[in-house]
């Protein structure tokens, strides 16, 4: 198993707070690991830490080897370690199609027409604000944007956010369809069938700390089951 990301004794936290607590992750290179846990377990703080946009205070992140500890996150969305938050993650002033223009023209490209086969939702959109967008056409244009830039890496945070399961469902197929490509994906989800359908490798995160981390199938129910 080739790993892409290895995260070392991270501590990293906001102001006096301290949110992880030493933590040790290994994402295998083109598998899908899913971060799990009840709300305010760290997850989105991890994910923050291996795109770059919080800071650690101690220990080390290594990427397919090479130590990037102090790398920005510009360095490394540049070099295809791809962030989709849990929001504001697309211009709202901007429209569709300027959401998308953007992301291809600073890689010296100027084709959208990838993000609009994979959502064809957003072709009847492109004249639109992103501002109104629905919940669910926000995360697919989110999506979208990240798929342009052709990432080697995509980190995810609460995909199904806020979207009925139906759209949450497509979000999930087409994010499978990513990993299928080689696409290695770190996604921090709760509970759901469809983090834990998607994922080869799942961590559950308890305040800060790893309480499991193997095979989906092995969560015990009762792990699972855990109430959010
Ligand atoms: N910007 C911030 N400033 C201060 N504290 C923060 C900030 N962001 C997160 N926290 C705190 O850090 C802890 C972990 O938050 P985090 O967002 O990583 O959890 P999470 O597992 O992603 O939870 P959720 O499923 O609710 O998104 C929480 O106690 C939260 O209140």
């Amino acid at each position: 198993m080739s790993v892409e990301l290895a995260l070392t004794g991270a501590r990293a936290g906001y102001g006096t707070i301290e949110v992880l607590h030493g933590l040790d992750l290994t994402v295998p290179a083109g598998k899908v690991t899913a971060l799990l846990g009840v709300n305010g377990a760290g997850k989105s703080t991890t994910l923050r830490v291996l795109a770059g946009v919080l800071p650690l205070r101690s220990g080390s992140l290594t990427w397919q080897g090479r130590t990037i500890t102090r790398m920005s996150a510009l360095e490394r969305a540049r070099s295809g370690l791809m962030f989709v938050p849990d929001e504001r993650a697309v211009f709202a002033t901007l429209t569709v199609r300027e959401n998308l223009q953007v992301v291809v023209e600073a890689i010296g490209q100027r084709d959208i027409s990838p993000a609009l086969e994979a959502f064809p939702r957003l072709h009847e959109r492109l004249g639109q604000r992103a501002g109104t967008l629905s919940g669910g056409e926000r995360r697919m244009l989110a999506l979208a944007r990240a798929l342009l830039a052709r990432p080697r890496v995509l980190l995810v945070d609460e995909l199904s956010l806020g979207l009925s399961p139906k759209v949450a469902g497509e979000l999930f197929t087409w994010l499978a369809t990513v990993a299928l490509g080689g696409t290695t994906v770190v996604l921090a989800d709760q509970y759901t069938n469809d983090a834990l359908g998607l994922a080869d490798i799942v961590y559950v995160l308890h305040r800060g700390e790893c309480s499991f981390v193997g095979d989906p199938a092995e969560l015990h129910p009762a792990v699972s089951a855990e109430p959010v």
